[in-house]
């Protein structure tokens, strides 16, 4: 039995078109399920869990939504031991594009059907996060667009992703870099004008963005992405570099890999985690191995692993 979670406003109304989609396609095949469609990020949670409840035993829980609703649904599969199945019909779709799994519908159902068990890592702190706890500039992107009147005449034209356009020209007229401690594996490191932190178990969010190229969501480690120390216009032109990683190796950024890291700015920040808000405190996430098994297309585990990209790079803000 399958348990299949939509969130139909996830991508600007994909989830329900997807949804739509995917129904005919396990009527056709005869598939057994359940259909649960939720209403928001507060008590998704607490509905998959009761629907959980329901049986002994489920072969998956198939999300049709993006990164913030697979965010909403991790503790319940995690405490269930429930695999997690993706089909993609977010803006973003990081969580999919780091197993390798279609936006293509009938190819990702495929995938969530057939494909193998992946054991991977989960990000707790302030809950459990599959992709990113980001804090700092990105962050405070992702509030200020959230907040803004030019989001909702953005989204009302079709154009989200201008919104997050304006979100960062805004966001870097407005941010003031600030001094920030970040502890891994229980060595402080120091840095003066930070922009951002980012603890990462996947290697892109924000749709692509490569932050933290080298990591794995099943090697027991996270990775964690500094920027600091550099101009506004610096800043600026590092976004094309995220694009490819190779923002990796500029002098103002520090890639740190361990199995807990605290991050704490001099001033408040606020922090994400899967692109949904985690409020304006300091951070301590630490790698959860093996914590959530999810449903990869087979060809993603025969694909080589990434490749082991320089950590502990670049200059340090003295420590
Ligand atoms: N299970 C859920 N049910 C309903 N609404 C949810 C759920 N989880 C999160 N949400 C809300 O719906 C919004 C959109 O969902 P989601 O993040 O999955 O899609 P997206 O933002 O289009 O894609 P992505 O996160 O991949 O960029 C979230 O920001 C959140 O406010």
């Amino acid at each position: 039995m399958y348990l299949f979670v939509i969130n139909p406003r996830s991508g600007g109304g994909a989830g329900q078109r997807s949804w739509l989609r995917i129904e005919r396609l396990l009527k056709e095949r005869a598939a057994e399920y359940e259909a649960l469609h939720t209403e928001s990020a507060s008590s998704a949670g607490s509905d998959v869990m009761q629907a959980l409840s329901g049986r002994e035993h489920w072969s998956a829980c198939v999300v049709i939504g993006g990164d913030g609703t697979i965010h909403s649904v991790l503790e319940a599969l995690r405490t269930r031991g429930v695999p997690l199945g993706i089909v993609p019909a977010g803006s973003g779709n990081d969580t999919a594009r780091a197993f390798g799994i279609p936006l293509e519908p009938k190819a990702a159902l495929d995938a969530a059907l057939g494909g193998i068990r992946v054991p991977v890592d989960l990000l707790a702190g302030n809950g459990y996060t599959l992709t990113a706890v980001a804090s700092g500039f990105d962050a405070q992107v992702a509030e200020n667009v959230n907040a803004s009147r030019y989001k909702r005449v953005c989204n009302a034209l079709h154009a989200g992703r201008l919104a997050y356009l304006i979100g960062i020209l805004h966001t870097l007229i407005t941010f003031k870099p600030c001094r920030a401690s970040i502890v891994c594996d229980g060595q402080e490191h120091t840095f003066e004008d930070v922009w951002l932190a980012s603890v990462c178990n996947l290697p892109s969010y924000g749709g692509g963005l490569l932050i933290a190229p080298q990591a794995r969501p099943d090697d027991g480690r996270l990775d964690v992405c500094v920027v600091y120390g550099c101009s506004r216009m610096q800043l600026l032109r590092l976004f094309p570099t995220v694009l490819k990683g190779s923002h990796v190796s500029l002098p103002f950024v520090t890639m740190l890999r361990g199995t807990s890291a605290a991050v704490s700015f001099e001033r408040e920040r606020p922090a994400i985690g899967d692109g949904e808000s985690l409020g304006r405190g300091a951070l301590a996430v630490r790698c959860e191995p093996g914590a959530l098994t999810v449903l990869a297309p087979r060809a993603w585990a025969a694909a080589d692993p990434a490749p082991q990209a320089q950590v502990g790079a670049g200059r340090e803000g003295g420590a």
